[in-house]
């Protein structure tokens, strides 16, 4: 056989670790390949488990025409030199649970992830999925201690998505025509924005009553239960896979989209010590910059509300991890 020259080159194919191989994460890995855009690391606690997702992955490579290496694996050494970590480790609430209940099991295992995975990949960029989102992404970026533009929560994109769902429904147009921004925590107190809601440039306004408008709202704020009280047996994966791979495909490709991320704020919207969902721009260094809105006085009052609640969580989180660690 003949051998070309060229093909002695190794050609360079970026990394993305995905820790926690459960719904999420082994939906997201799904995705990321079969997009073609990166190899996949999947790492869990379970023995087997995410060995056997992965071998399951290579096999559909072949119908699913992409070459991407999946390695499945319960040893952070694999994860060396990732591109991008994405953390969905942890628990999912059960039916009457909200996301806070979660921040007793979730922190330490969120944070326990973050020292791993960074000392395995220093130049890593990180998503965090784990819930409570905001909450999880403040512990991770303070126990990993990277400049804020690198380390970000997953939330925005997945409630704007329901948002843009429930109001496309509503009018029988097409979702991908409907574009709204959610901002916020990711919770009952999430600030979906009506008034920057537009379906192909018309304003949403124009479309609907207020009444109505309320309504899609108020479904948005509990797009998460909804789903959860319909299975019983966890929370949704497919869209929350599909709005992280937006996050990881703007990074990897340095497409600069303006999404809505949580973030460490510092001073933006008058807000700092705290995580909440702002629209950035997401590129290959991260977060590229933070956008401020001209919000209205009740939009930022509903900001404000929301953040708060994040920063009382935060500081029950902290008091937990030091209980944890002076007892461990
Ligand atoms: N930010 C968001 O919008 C969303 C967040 N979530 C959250 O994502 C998390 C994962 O959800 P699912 O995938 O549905 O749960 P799951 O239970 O299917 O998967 C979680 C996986 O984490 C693994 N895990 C637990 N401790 C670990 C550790 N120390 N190291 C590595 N892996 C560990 C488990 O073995 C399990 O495979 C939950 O906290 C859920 O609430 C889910 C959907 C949307
Ligand atoms: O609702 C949950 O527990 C999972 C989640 O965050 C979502 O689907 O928005």
């Amino acid at each position: 056989m003949y051998t070309s020259p060229s093909s002695q080159i190794l050609c360079y194919s970026p990394r993305v670790t995905i820790i926690g191989a459960g719904r999420v994460g082994s939906t997201l890995a799904q995705r990321i390949a079969e997009k073609n855009l990166a190899d996949v690391v999947l790492l869990d606690i379970v023995p087997g488990m995410p060995q056997g997702l992965a071998l399951d992955l290579m096999e559909a490579r072949g119908i699913e025409m992409h070459n991407r290496q999946i390695i499945g694996t319960n040893d952070y050494a694999d994860t060396t030199g990732s591109e991008i970590v994405v953390i969905t480790a942890g628990f999912p609430r059960k039916p009457g649970m909200s996301r806070d209940d979660l921040l007793r099991t979730n922190a330490k295992i969120v944070v326990e992830a973050a020292k791993q995975a960074i000392a395995h990949s220093p130049d890593a960029i990180f998503i965090i999925v784990t819930n409570p989102l905001d909450v999880m992404t403040y512990l991770a970026w303070q126990a990993t201690g990277l400049p804020r533009d690198r380390i970000m929560g997953m939330a925005g994109v997945l409630d704007s998505a329901r948002f843009e769902t429930f109001i496309a429904m509503e009018l029988g147009v097409l979702p991908r025509d409907v574009k709204t921004m959610v901002l916020g925590s990711h919770g009952d107190l999430m600030v979906p924005l009506p008034r920057f809601a537009t379906v192909n440039g018309i304003p949403l306004t124009e479309l609907l009553d207020q009444a109505t408008i309320e309504r899609l709202v108020e479904r948005t704020r509990h797009g998460g239960a909804e789903i959860v009280e319909l299975m019983q047996t966890g929370g949704a994966f497919f869209a929350p896979a599909s709005a992280t791979c937006m996050m990881v495909e703007s990074i990897l490709l340095n497409q600069s989209r303006l999404l809505p991320v949580t973030v460490a704020l510092m001073g933006e919207y008058g807000l700092e010590n705290v995580a909440i969902g702002v629209p950035c721009r997401l590129g290959c260094g991260g977060i590229a910059s933070v956008l401020e809105l001209d919000l209205s006085d009740e939009e930022m009052a509903a900001l404000r509300v929301s953040a708060e609640s994040v920063r009382q969580n935060i500081a029950w989180a902290q008091e937990i991890l030091m209980v944890s660690n002076a007892t461990s």
